[in-house]
């Protein structure tokens, strides 16, 4: 007898429960980071579920590439903003190339954004005022976890980690937490119909000018 999970699945159509508007290439901005911050804005209006976590993807000098889930921070006038470890593969990976691709996708309104870019990380002025602003938890854990390294003894790190969070004298920020910026140049929309025949607007960007049409999904 089949097994229920390995029957072919009838295909459903992803449906746009609480859509936003539609997508129109002739009302669409000149900045696609302009309408990333309309969906963002309306996505978060609809109380969806954790709209900002995205795919992060990066890529080693020699091109094997790895990727993982980061909290998208905020949508700049032309960039985006994320927070990691700089000695971690992603940070590693970044700094040799120089580039990064995220993927989003919002089941409830059907809709995907999918952009690469180039990568600048922040100045140690911002990255120890952005570090300040954290909650005292959060820089307790940054300051005694490094992503990637072997975890030899999970107790040290729980006792390392409550004496800092509940301690009283600033914690000072690990010189390896800092913050990112992506400057997309090249970004495309998504936004799934019911008949399958999906829209896509795709802008690249050329000599400092963002160029779009529609594509094919
Ligand atoms: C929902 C969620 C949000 C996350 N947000 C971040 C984040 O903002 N920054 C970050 O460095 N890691 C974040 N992580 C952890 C990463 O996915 C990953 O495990 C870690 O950054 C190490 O990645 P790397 O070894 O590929 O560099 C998050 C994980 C999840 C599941």
């Amino acid at each position: 007898m089949m097994n229920d999970l390995l029957r072919p699945q009838t295909h459903t159509p992803p449906k746009p429960a609480q859509a936003a508007a539609s997508l129109d290439l002739t009302r669409a901005p000149e900045n696609p980071l302009r309408l990333l911050g309309d969906w963002v804005a309306h996505i978060l209006s609809i109380a969806a579920v954790e709209p900002m976590y995205v795919t992060l993807a990066t890529s080693s000098g020699a091109g094997v590439v790895s990727s993982r889930t980061v909290q998208m921070l905020d949508v700049e006038a032309d960039t985006i903003l994320f927070t990691t470890n700089f000695g971690s593969r992603k940070g590693t990976e970044m700094a040799e190339t120089g580039r990064a691709a995220v993927s989003i996708y919002w089941r409830e309104t059907a809709q995907s954004v999918n952009f690469t870019g180039t990568v600048a990380v922040a100045d140690d002025a911002e990255n120890d005022l952005r570090f300040a602003q954290d909650p005292r938890w959060v820089q307790a854990s940054r300051a005694v976890s490094f992503q990637g390294r072997p975890l030899p003894d999970e107790a040290a790190q729980l006792a390392a980690f409550r004496a800092l969070a509940e301690g009283h004298d600033p914690i000072a920020r690990p010189p390896y937490w800092k913050w990112y910026r992506i400057r997309p140049d090249a970004m495309t929309f998504w936004e799934g119909h019911s008949n399958a025949l999906n829209r896509r607007i795709h802008y690249a960007l050329g000599g400092g000018v963002w160029s779009k049409g529609m594509v094919q999904s």
